[in-house]
This record gives structure tokens, sequence and C-alpha cells, in this order.
């Protein structure tokens, strides 16, 4: 049976656009086809679908805003275009998702935000806040702050570790070529296709290795790594033309365009062996029996009211073991305070959390999402 039809059981999406495809060969935004895909999105988030969409196209639209014709070599003039370009990005998503009454949300993130614990939480909150109210992320580099990307024109990569952030079931990536071809369509005019491949499959580096279009950078390699960094949490990928009429609504009904890339296992398996390959744990939560009955049955997060004691030192973020009152291991997860914030909340309702500590994170100690049961 065809894979697709995990498309269309999908919950949670990433929408990754490429430069190639945003900016009308160089000359701005292409307003109309990025209207296109908002109506189709915008479809998505109304039948029930968290999307959260990555987007390039700044330093081609600052250049646009600019008046310059030639990518600049310095970075520095580089950052300026996309400090300038993403004023317009953000502008356009905007305006066109007012016209389906949608809230959008700019979020400028680096891969650092996404490899520091604390910061990978934080970051995690906000945008599953943003998709609870029905807002529309936009996602981008921050390119002030960093210049990987626009140096390797790489957000295929952000958009696979978004996937991971938000445990995204897919990741789509809308390109200017149809799908992954077997060898770059560009140059070979007899390149086939791919329909569909495991991620993992070492036969898609060859076919990927054919350097990219003028304006994007990252080329086919870059989305192949990124197929195999979302894999990681589970999540499939499709690789597809942005300018086939209604892609995203297709691929949502299953049908077969662009190429699929699918993980080795589900998300729930691949989440646990991230978790427990994170191996040290940097403190000890003491549960009462009441809390050991509640995750032992699955499903459920760790309240700080089930929390009898606290050992150790450990900040937001960082893997803590939990046990129970003989001192056998439970449970290990991400904990969403720093130790002695955990330790003043300890045995006491989440509701008394913001009198506690004069603020709230997380009502849970320990969400679900982030913890495996041992
Ligand atoms: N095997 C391949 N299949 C499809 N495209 C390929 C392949 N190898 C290289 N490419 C090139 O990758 C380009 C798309 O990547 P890129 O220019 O980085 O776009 P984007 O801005 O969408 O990330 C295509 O235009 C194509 O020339
Ligand atoms: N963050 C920058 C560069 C990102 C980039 O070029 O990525 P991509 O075209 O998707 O491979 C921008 O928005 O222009």
């Amino acid at each position: 049976m065809s894979k697709r039809i995990q498309l269309r059981q999908a919950r949670r999406l990433v929408v990754k656009i490429g430069s190639a495809l945003l900016t009308n060969d160089g000359r701005g935004l292409d307003v109309a086809a990025l209207g296109l895909w908002v109506d189709q999105i915008a479809e998505l988030v109304s039948a029930g679908v968290e999307v959260v969409i990555v987007s390039s196209g700044s330093v081609a639209e600052g250049m646009s805003r600019l008046g310059w014709t030639v990518r600049p070599e310095q970075l520095h003039e580089l950052q300026a275009a996309a400090a300038v370009g993403q004023m317009g990005l953000v502008q356009t998503w905007e305006a066109q998702f007012k016209r389906h009454n949608r809230h959008t949300a700019q979020i400028l993130l680096t891969h650092d935000d996404l490899s520091d614990r604390k910061r990978y939480l934080n970051a995690r909150s906000t945008l599953r806040a943003l998709l609870d109210f029905g807002v529309v992320p936009i996602v981008n580099e921050n390119d002030t702050v960093v210049t990987d990307e626009i140096r390797f024109g790489d957000n295929d990569t952000l958009g696979a570790l978004v996937a991971n952030l938000i445990e995204a079931d897919g990741l789509i990536i809308l390109t200017d070529q149809l799908g992954l071809f077997d060898k770059d369509p560009r140059k070979n005019p007899d390149a086939q296709m791919v329909d569909e491949r495991r991620a993992s499959d070492s036969e898609l580096d060859a076919m990927a290795a054919g350097g990219a279009g003028v304006l994007g950078r990252g080329g086919m390699q870059t989305k192949v790594r990124a197929a195999r960094l979302a894999a990681r949490s589970g999540a499939f990928t499709v690789i597809v033309g942005g300018r086939i009429e209604n892609a995203i609504a297709r691929l949502r009904d299953g049908e077969s365009i662009g190429t699929l890339l699918l993980p080795e296992q589900g998300r729930i398996a691949a989440r646990k062996q991230w978790l427990a390959s994170h191996l040290q744990t940097r403190g000890k939560l003491t549960l009462d029996q009441g809390a050991v009955n509640v995750l032992c049955r699955g499903g459920r997060s760790l309240l700080p009211v089930g929390v009898k004691s606290i050992s150790g030192q450990f900040r937001r973020g960082e893997m803590v073991s939990c046990v129970d009152e003989t001192g056998k291991e439970i449970a290990r997860g991400l904990i969403n305070y720093d130790a002695d914030e955990a330790r003043a909340i300890a045995g006491r309702s989440s509701d008394r959390i913001t009198e506690v500590l004069g603020y709230i994170s997380d009502e849970e100690m320990i969400h679900r999402d982030n913890m495996v049961i041992v």
C-alpha cells in the first residue's frame, strides 16, 4: 500500500518554501504564488491541521528593495539585505493570511537556539502556544546573528529542526523542481523522478550531488539531509514542486506527487530513542505513588504535585530521572524548571506555581512528550 496515506493522516506539518520559488527569479517576492500557497495552507489549518511555515526569501527580497541586481559577496551586506527583506517577507505572509482571517507570527531562529536545551524548550513552548491559538508561525533564520544559512543557503536544515522541535508528522519542502530526481534534471533531460524511498537510503546522496539552482543554494543535498534529520523524530519528508497546481492540497489528499522520504520508525519510537540517547541525567525526582501510577499507565505528564523530593543541580531543559519511593527508576525526561524552582513547586498544585515563583512557564514538571517510561 502506498505510504501516501500518511499525508492524509498528518495533524502537524512544517512547510518549507525555498528562495528559488518565493522570489520570482530574483525580482522580489512572487506575491501571486505566495497567495496560492496561503489559500491551501489556510484550508489545512481550518481543517484542524497545525502548520508552521519555514520561509526563505529575505535576502532576495532585500536585494530587490535595495535595488541590487547582483548578490553581494560580503556577509554583512547579505545580512543587511536579509534584514530589509524580512520586513517585506513577513508583511506579505501576513497580508495573504489576513484574507483568511488568520494571524501569523514571526519567529527568527538559529541552529544554536535549537541545540541549547533551555532555548529549545522556550522555542517549543512558544510555537506550541501559537499553534494552540490557531496562529500560523512564519520561521526564518535569524540572519543578523548567524551567517550559516545565507552562506550555505540552507533553510532545509532549519525546516527539519523545526519539524523535530514541534514533533511534526511531516516536512513538506516546496522547491522549483517536481521532486528529487535520480540526477540533476537541469543538466540531465533524461533524469527520472524518485517516488518513494527511505530517507536513510544511501543511493540518495549520489542523486542529490548535482548542486543547486541560481537563487537557492542548498540544492537537493541539503533536502536529503533535512529528510534524514526530520526522520530522527519520526517525520516523513516530501520534496515537491511548489508550482504544481494545488500541490499542498493534493498531497494532503494522498496524491502521489513529489518525492516521499520515509523515516525508519514511527514518531513515538523515534522520540523515545532520541530521549534515551541523552544518557546523562542531571538530577533525580522522587515521585509519590499516585504520580508513579499515572505515569506507568502512560500518556500523562508529570505535575509538580506528584513530586516528593528532588536531588541534583539542573537547568530547565536538562534530563532528569524519576524514581519511586523505593528508588526504582520509572521514567526519564526533560524538566521544565531549574532545580531551585523545581524544589520550590514540588508537592504543590500547578495553580500555585505563579504564586510561588512569580511566573509560570509550564503547568507540568515534565511534559509527556519529553518523557520516556523506562
Ligand atoms: N537530483 C536532483 N533532483 C532535483 N533537483 C536537483 C537534483 N540535483 C540538484 N538539483 C538542483 O537543486 C535545485 C533546487 O535547490 P535550491 O536551488 O537550493 O532550491 P530552494 O531554494 O528551493 O532550496 C534545483 O533547481 C536543481 O537544479
Ligand atoms: N535566510 C536566508 C537564506 C536561506 C536560503 O537561501 O534558503 P533556501 O533558499 O531555502 O535554500 C533568506 O531567507 O534569504
